[in-house]
């Protein structure tokens, strides 16, 4: 049942699991790859070890997982919303309960510290629980017109939506497409990225459990060709995509194709603004929090920290002394802050990022190095020292780029991104019309004022610019899982100009 997977996890550690279980799940139960011959490994970035075989779907399993969703939509669509939402309260529940298996797990694919995943999950959870709330809600309108005629508007679902995400977030990310999908009444397959594929399924087998009609939350596995198929089903209403700004542009052309709607959460370079009124040891803490989160893969990270001259040596000497500090290594134990980069080829393009820099002119102030834990069963893992980088200008590769690995840039405004931004200053003094002046003319889609990377469910993400559209979280997201049907009634005889 539901706990397959996770049953050995309490006693797992670093370096010993091994996923054998069916990863794809449609039709209310895991479903075994039809033809095993185009199996990937996946790594367990720590160690380097082979955690599974991921096997792509082709045309038939996206085929059959999507009919399994459509046929589950018939029926959670004539649902009404507290319906959806008892059932998906306990699947919060559940989630809640088993949090700490499932961080694990998230943990031995993805690399990221224990204690930054058990975050993860639990906006996971409240996520699902949030759009629960939100379901009851949904509503339309009535509108009086002349005559005794009158008109409302119906909020439905759009039918069967795609969730395709990257390998940063994988549980979270599969629940914060899901959960407004969901509480809408849409029916969702969810692709995970194909070096991250562990985690999806157990979301899966937890909806079931809670009590979805089978097919109504799918995974399939696979990379570009399976996430190609999706974007051209007939079936398809719309397409929710977490990746690079390439990709998504794929994406976007691929679901124009057949008019489905489009959400596109994408990549980002996003300025940090530390002025010289701030809170220095806030200021600190905020740019270590924008800067090296899941080893600096976050899309949302505030790369290019910008700081009023006056404070910079001061600012350095400690974002340094603190960088030189965080404890990197086994992801699994309580005292890690910083654990494993996703993949050998991630690790080498951050390292390349860093190498670059400093041919172009920027001084390494510390780390930027491959990483040996002392640990011997950690020697094959893809670990470096987070990096700090001063002498930084607006041209060079490593301030214009995302580099999605645990590189600060120090400097000072020119990017095609505008995913997210940061500032830190006084807000509390007279002047406090600054932060709210900078806030407002920062082109991005979220500004944190004197903190960072904090995601309450209840407050809308996402991007402008190259960053994306849609946005996910807080209540506008329903707009993006739902359309709006207007019924118009005459209630006298037709006036025909005929
Ligand atoms: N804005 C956000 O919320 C957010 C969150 C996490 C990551 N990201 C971005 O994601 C990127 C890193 O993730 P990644 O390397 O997994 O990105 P990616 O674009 O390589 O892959 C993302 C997903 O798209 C799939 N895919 C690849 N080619 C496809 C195609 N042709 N058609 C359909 N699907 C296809 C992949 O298999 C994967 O599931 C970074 O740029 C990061 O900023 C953005
Ligand atoms: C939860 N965070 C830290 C805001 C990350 C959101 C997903 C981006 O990669």
């Amino acid at each position: 049942m539901a706990q397959s997977t996770l049953d050995s996890m309490p006693g797992a550690s670093t370096g010993t699991v091994v996923v054998t279980e069916p990863l794809n799940f449609w039709g209310g139960k895991r479903v075994k790859p039809r033809q095993e011959k185009n199996a990937e490994p996946v790594f367990e970035p720590a160690t380097g070890r082979v955690l599974c075989q991921m096997v792509p779907c082709g045309a038939e399993e996206v085929d059959e997982a999507i009919q399994s969703a459509y046929a589950a939509y018939q029926k959670w669509s004539k649902m009404a919303g507290m319906e959806r939402a008892r059932v998906m309260l306990e699947a919060a529940r559940i989630i809640r309960e088993r949090r700490e298996k499932i961080a694990k797990l998230e943990v031995i694919n993805n690399g990221k510290s224990i204690i930054e995943a058990l975050v993860d999950i639990d906006i996971a959870w409240q996520s699902i629980e949030y759009y629960a709330g939100l379901a009851g809600t949904l509503a339309g309108q009535h509108i009086q017109l002349p005559g005794g005629a009158f008109a409302y508007t119906r909020r439905e679902p759009l039918g069967v939506c795609v969730g395709i995400g990257a390998w940063n977030y994988p549980f979270q990310i599969a629940s914060w497409k899901s959960a407004p999908a969901l509480a809408c009444g849409n029916a969702m397959v969810y692709k995970p990225s194909p070096m991250t594929p562990v985690t999806a399924v157990i979301l899966a087998e937890i909806y079931k459990e809670a009590g979805v009609p089978d097919g109504l939350f799918c995974v399939v596995q696979g990379g570009a060709e399976t996430g190609s198929l999706l974007c051209h089903h007939p079936k398809v209403a719309k397409v929710s995509f977490t990746g690079s700004v390439p990709t998504g542009k794929k994406v976007m052309e691929m679901s124009a194709k057949s008019v489905k709607q489009v959400t596109l959460e994408l990549g980002g370079k996003s300025p940090l603004i530390i002025f010289k009124d701030c809170e220095l040891e806030n200021a600190v803490k905020g740019a270590l929090m924008a800067n090296f989160l899941t080893q600096g893969e976050v899309c949302c990270n505030g790369t290019r920290v910008f700081v009023q001259r006056e404070i910079m040596p001061q600012f350095l000497e400690e974002v340094v002394k603190r960088t030189k500090a965080i404890p990197v290594g086994d992801p699994l134990l309580e005292s890690t802050r910083m654990g494993a980069l996703i993949s050998k080829p991630q690790l080498e393009k951050v390292l390349g990022f860093v190498s670059q820099a400093k041919k172009e002119g920027a001084r390494v102030l510390c780390g930027g190095d491959p990483f040996v834990p002392s640990d011997p069963k950690l020697k094959g893992g893809y670990f470096m020292s987070p990096c700090v980088l001063d002498n930084c200008r607006d041209d060079m590769t490593c301030v214009k780029e995302e580099i999605f690995g645990p590189v600060m840039s120090v400097l000072a405004n020119n990017t095609t991104f505008g995913l997210a931004s940061g500032l830190h200053t006084d807000c509390f003094s007279l002047d406090i019309s600054r932060a709210h002046r900078v806030a407002e003319n920062l082109e991005a889609g979220t500004c944190f004022i004197n903190n960072y990377n904090i995601s309450p469910v209840e407050v809308p993400f996402g991007g402008y610019k190259m960053s994306g559209f849609g946005r996910e979280n807080g209540q506008v997201t329903i707009e993006y899982y739902s359309q709006l049907k207007t019924v118009v009634v005459e209630m006298g005889d037709v006036e025909s100009l005929f």
